[in-house]
């Protein structure tokens, strides 16, 4: 049990917490402002200060230095009422043990307050300079998704392990590498992003790991790999699942022993980098069907981040339209807020080209609006939802197959039924019925399109009752 302080300005928050933390058999001391708060703090004898970031006088933030002054490394876990990346770095590098969104949950903050009382605060503790004016590669957005990915960069930047950043096209995966970058002690170091499905798989190993003099030819000179250059900084992976299986061996080990061979030569060199690694296949589905190596996956993601498609978080769509239409040199006459119809207009699309889509609209419509407020016939036309991406089909069955393969090679259920046999008895019949209704149900017909005997189709027509 320990004395924990609250330091926050709303009567009803503090009743709760007091309600609450006094019911799981804790002292609750209670300030509603920072100076307060570090009042009770020079008494001595806290084990955890709940602390919110916006506060009259002194804001948490600020305030969390001081507290750390008069009470060492107990855990401070910090409240915000909303989240932006600058706010999560700030709390994180600050030394906040964790910080929670509002609204949150009794149990929830009580869950957070236990795990700090057991562990502590991590020691490692930074300065960060507040984040410039939302700029092109600031990250924004509303949602509760969001919240967790701002928490998510704040507590893997400052480390050095390599991330896994899975989202559709469009969703912001290269900036949530840039962010995790400028976040990281890397900062002044290179930012190299390298987009393997723009590079035919030849060039892929001398782009990342570079040729010696004469290694092939052309080779007048010798060249260093991206993985070199990026020396001291991040190298992004994007779309890594298009990397050749042969170069995924070459790859862990450079993440693995931190040095790359380049083409042609035979002793390594050593590079020391960060890897992030981007994309917008399932890694897990290429590494079923053998595309993808299991130990390079379990390498690149031991820190995995998912970025939902952007009609998961209609929340965000406000702040993404405004903040882009603020981006794209706002004409006079127009306060860079947007109608309500405009807005609902937003809400209402699929976006199947995620945030990327979201900001052409944006620009498209500022120029078209020519200085005037945005309306609704300014925008684009929306694509319907059917345009969503999807992997092409084939590819997609190929994978369900082989996921479904690997289940059923290991599965001790005792069907006697042999694998063959199960696997047809899956996919023939819809395929039967598509090809009969296309042919009217002519069986004759339907033999010729499908290349089968007549006889063997009646049988297997027969064995699916597929009428
Ligand atoms: N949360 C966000 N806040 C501000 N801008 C964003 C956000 N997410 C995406 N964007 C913008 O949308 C565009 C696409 O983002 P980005 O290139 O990072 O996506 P991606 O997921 O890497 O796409 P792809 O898979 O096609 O490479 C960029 O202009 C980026 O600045």
């Amino acid at each position: 049990m320990g004395r924990i302080l609250i330091v926050d300005d709303e009567a009803s928050i503090c009743w709760a917490f007091r309600e609450f933390l006094t019911d799981e058999g804790h002292e609750v001391e209670i300030a509603a402002s920072a100076e307060e708060g570090l009042r009770l703090a020079n008494g001595g004898g806290l084990d955890a200060v709940v602390l919110d970031v916006r506060l009259p006088g002194m804001d948490g933030l600020t305030a969390m230095t001081r507290f750390r002054e008069r009470i060492g490394a107990t855990p401070i876990i910090v409240i915000t009422a909303f989240g932006n990346l600058d706010t999560a770095v700030r709390a994180i590098e600050g030394g906040a043990y964790d910080y929670l969104v509002k609204p949150f949950d009794l149990d929830q903050a009580g869950a957070v307050i236990k795990r700090a009382l057991e562990k502590g605060t991590p020691s490692k503790i930074r300065r960060s300079e507040p984040e410039p004016q939302p700029g092109p590669e600031t990250l924004i957005g509303a949602s509760p998704a969001m919240q967790d990915l701002f928490k998510s960069i704040a507590l893997v930047a400052p480390t050095d392990v390599p991330v896994l950043i899975t989202g559709e096209s469009g969703t912001g995966k290269e900036l949530v590498a840039r962010a995790i970058h400028r976040h990281s002690s890397r900062h002044a170091g290179p930012f190299l992003p390298v987009c393997l499905a723009a590079l035919s798989p030849n060039l892929v190993e001398r782009e990342l790991f570079g040729h010696v003099r004469g290694s092939f030819t052309g080779a007048v000179q010798d060249q260093k790999g991206l993985l070199e250059l990026a020396h001291g900084g991040t190298v992004l992976l994007d779309e890594v699942g298009d990397i050749p299986t042969l170069l995924q061996v070459k790859l862990l080990r450079a993440i693995e022993h931190r040095e790359v061979t380049p083409v042609g030569d035979a002793k390594p060199r050593a590079t020391n980098i960060r890897v992030v690694a981007a994309t917008n296949r399932p890694l897990a589905e290429l590494m079923a069907t053998g595309q993808f190596r299991d130990d390079l996956f379990f390498r690149l993601s031991v820190f995995p981040i998912h970025l939902p498609p952007l009609r998961d978080r209609p929340d965000d769509i406000p702040v993404l339209a405004e903040h882009f239409l603020k981006q794209s040199r706002l004409p006079d006459g127009t306060d860079g807020h947007l109608s309500r119809e405009v807005l609902a207009e937003l809400r209402s699309r699929p976006w199947p080209g995620n945030v990327r889509e979201l900001r052409n609209a944006i620009e498209h419509a500022a120029i078209v609006a020519r200085g005037r407020s945005i309306r609704v016939e300014h925008l684009p036309t929306s694509h319907p939802s059917a345009t969503i991406a999807r992997p092409p089909i084939g590819r997609e069955i190929q994978e369900q197959a082989t996921l479904w393969a690997h289940q059923e090679a290991q599965s001790t259920t005792g069907d006697e039924t042999p694998l063959y046999e199960r696997f047809l008895t899956l996919v023939e019949p819809p395929l039967l019925r598509v090809v009969l209704e296309r042919c009217q149900g002519n069986r004759a017909a339907a033999a010729q399109m499908l290349g089968m005997h007549r006889a063997t189709l009646r049988q297997r027509l027969r064995k699916y009752g597929v009428e």
